[in-house]
C-alpha cells in the first residue's frame, strides 16, 4: 500500500464502501482474509491510473530552450508507451504514441512530450479525444510549424469482452502545420517513425 493513501480519510472510506459493494456485486465473500486490503488498494491503483485530473498537462511545455542554433527540423519522440482507460467500460486500451513537431524558434524538454501523454491518459478517455489533447496541447503552447500525433492501442473492451477480437489495434492521427500541408514533411515522418506510410 502507497504511504501517502489515508485509511481514515473520509473520501477514502466512502470509495472502499463502494469497491466493497463491487466485489460483492460480481459474488465475493467481502469478508475474505484475502480480500481484506483489496478495497484501499483499488483505490490507491485508481488514483494512479487517473491521475491526469489534477494537472495541466499544458503546464510541462511552459519551459522552453532557444540555443539550438536554430534548428527548424522534425522532433520526434516515438514509441511513448500508452496506458488509459476508455471511457465507456472504464477497462485499460494500451499501445504507443508517437508525437513530433517542428519547432519554431524554441525546442521543449523531450520527456515533456511524454509527460503531456501520460497527463492526457491518465483519465477516462476515448483515443480521438487523447489524441486531439495531445496535439491541441502543442499548438496552443509551442505554436510550431507541424505538429503530429499518432496513436496505436489495443482496447480492452475490444479484445477481451464484446466482440473479442484480441488482435485489433486502432489508429488515430492529428497532423497540422506542415505535416497536414507539404507532402515531404509528411513522407519524413512516416519514415522516422518507421511506418512507411505514404499518404498522400
Ligand atoms: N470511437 C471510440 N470508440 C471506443 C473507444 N473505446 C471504446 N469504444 C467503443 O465504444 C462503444 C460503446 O458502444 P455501446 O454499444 O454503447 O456499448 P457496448 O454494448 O458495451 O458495445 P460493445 O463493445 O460492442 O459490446 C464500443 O463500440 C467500443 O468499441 C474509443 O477510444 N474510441
Ligand atoms: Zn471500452
Amino acid at each position: 500500500m502507497s504511504d501517502d493513501f489515508d485509511l481514515n480519510d473520509p473520501n477514502n472510506v466512502e470509495g472502499m464502501k463502494h469497491v466493497r459493494g463491487l466485489l460483492d456485486y460480481i459474488g465475493e465473500d467481502v469478508n475474505r482474509e484475502g480480500l481484506q486490503e483489496t478495497p484501499a488498494r483499488v483505490l490507491a491503483a485508481m488514483h494512479e491510473h487517473f491521475s491526469g485530473y489534477k494537472e495541466d498537462p499544458r503546464d510541462h511545455l511552459e519551459k522552453t530552450f532557444e540555443e539550438v542554433e536554430g534548428y527548424d527540423e522534425v522532433v520526434l519522440v516515438s514509441d511513448i508507451d500508452v496506458h488509459s482507460h476508455c471511457e465507456h467500460h472504464m477497462v485499460p486500451f494500451v499501445g504507443k504514441a508517437h508525437v513530433a513537431y517542428i519547432p519554431r524558434g524554441r525546442v521543449v524538454g523531450l520527456s515533456k512530450l511524454a509527460r503531456v501523454v501520460d497527463g492526457y491518459a491518465k483519465r477516462l478517455q476515448v483515443q480521438e479525444k487523447l489524441t486531439m489533447q495531445i496535439a491541441n496541447a502543442i499548438e496552443e503552447v509551442l505554436d510550431p510549424k507541424g505538429v503530429a500525433v499518432i496513436i496505436q492501442c489495443q482496447h480492452f473492451c475490444m479484445c477481451h469482452r464484446g466482440i473479442h477480437k484480441p488482435n485489433s489495434w486502432t489508429t488515430t492521427s492529428k497532423l497540422t502545420g506542415a505535416f497536414m500541408n507539404n507532402p515531404s514533411s509528411r513522407l519524413e515522418l512516416f519514415q522516422l517513425i518507421g511506418m512507411n506510410k505514404t499518404t498522400g
